[in-house]
């Protein structure tokens, strides 16, 4: 184990998720690749954005860095420590003191029948945590940490506010004290006038607790304004880590500048740059480079070859055999694009 890997909260090291695919509730011959060859370092209180269209592996990749997901190959390390090559007890220990995961709808993901008292007590049930007296007095704490009054301990889930829910479910995920806490799309089932009292909580979580975080979603916006890193996916690769404030100015990878030129007023371009064609299915990712399907710069070797990841500073990684140029603006990638189409 290097010194950098023990340093690392999480780190994947090639993963791959593949799936049985399904048609009509049956298992099929087809294969999913939900992730593939995924290289990832979690730091210490660092933020990592992760941002993809549907279906790109956004969510594997947030299950697998919190042991809900196997892989089907490849290692997932907590403080230097392969996961699965641990007994089940010993992975769920390293799990629970590790990694803590918020889901994108607390409806579904709290149990409905347990006062929310018994809610944020099960995690320190399971793993025998202090006495009956000492997790009581975590249920307070927790409640106060997530900004919830005590007298919402003795109710039922589904008798708070959708934004109170949200926030049974940090605490919830937080019970452990992990280190580093995986939001999956924290805010999207909300109101959109509380989604910003959970971003703030989320950030003042960060600074309080000193907490990595890996935070998925679709506002491309948000991501960038919560992250310090962000990592662009498509269909299971990671094609694109950087710097949150290089993005999308300085990113490299021509998917990464598509999509961010999606969200108006980044680079202020009167529109997206066009992509042609559908999201190719990820049980059949075309061969060599999996964006080149769509890309105003894909040639022969973009069909050939997938691009070995490419690194630029310390911080900032890519897979592309012809990158975007220092410079270029979202305008002349627009025209790039609209001239190959
Ligand atoms: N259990 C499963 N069985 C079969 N295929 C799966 C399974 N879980 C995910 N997939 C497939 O794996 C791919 C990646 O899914 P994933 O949910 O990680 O994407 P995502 O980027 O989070 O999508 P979204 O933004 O829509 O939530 C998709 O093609 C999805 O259909």
């Amino acid at each position: 184990m290097t010194a950098q890997a023990a340093q690392n909260l999480a780190e994947l090291a090639g993963v791959h998720v593949v799936h049985k695919a399904r048609s009509g509730g049956l298992f099929t011959r087809d294969r999913v690749y939900a992730l593939t060859g995924a290289d990832l370092s979690i730091g210490s209180g660092e933020t990592v954005g992760v941002v993809g269209e549907s279906g790109c592996g956004k969510s594997t990749l947030a299950k697998v860095l919190v042991g809900l997901q196997k892989p089907t190959s490849g290692t997932v390390s907590f403080g230097g420590q392969d996961i699965w090559s641990m007994s089940n007890s010993a992975r769920r220990r390293a799990i629970g003191s590790s990694t803590g995961m918020v889901f994108q709808d607390p409806s579904t993901a709290l149990n409905r029948r347990l006062p929310i008292r018994q809610v944020l007590r099960d995690p320190l049930d399971v793993h025998a945590v202090g006495t009956v007296r000492e997790r009581e007095e975590r249920v307070r704490e927790l409640l106060g940490l997530v900004g919830l009054p005590a007298s919402v301990a003795d109710l039922l889930p589904g008798q708070v506010s959708g934004g109170q829910r949200q926030r049974v479910a940090i605490g919830r995920a937080l019970a452990l004290r992990p280190r580093l806490l995986i939001a999956d799309e924290p805010t999207s089932a909300l109101d959109v006038s509380v989604r910003a009292q959970i971003l703030n909580l989320l950030l003042d979580l960060k600074e309080q607790l000193g907490l990595a975080m890996v935070f998925v979603s679709h506002d491309i916006q948000t991501v960038r304004r919560m992250s310090d890193r962000v990592v662009t996916m498509y269909l299971g690769r990671i094609v694109e880590q950087t710097q949150a404030e290089a993005v999308p100015a300085r990113a490299r990878h021509p998917y990464t500048r598509a999509l961010f030129s999606a969200t108006p007023g980044l680079l202020s371009p009167v529109d997206p740059i066009p992509l042609t064609g559908p999201v190719p299915s990820a049980t059949r990712p075309p061969s060599g480079c999996p964006f080149r399907t769509r890309c105003w710069k894909a040639d022969d070797l973009c069909a050939e070859e997938m691009p070995a990841a490419r690194s630029e500073g310390e911080d900032h990684l890519f897979r592309c055999h012809h990158p975007v140029l220092d410079g270029v603006t979202d305008v002349e990638l627009i025209s790039q694009a609209q001239e190959r189409q």
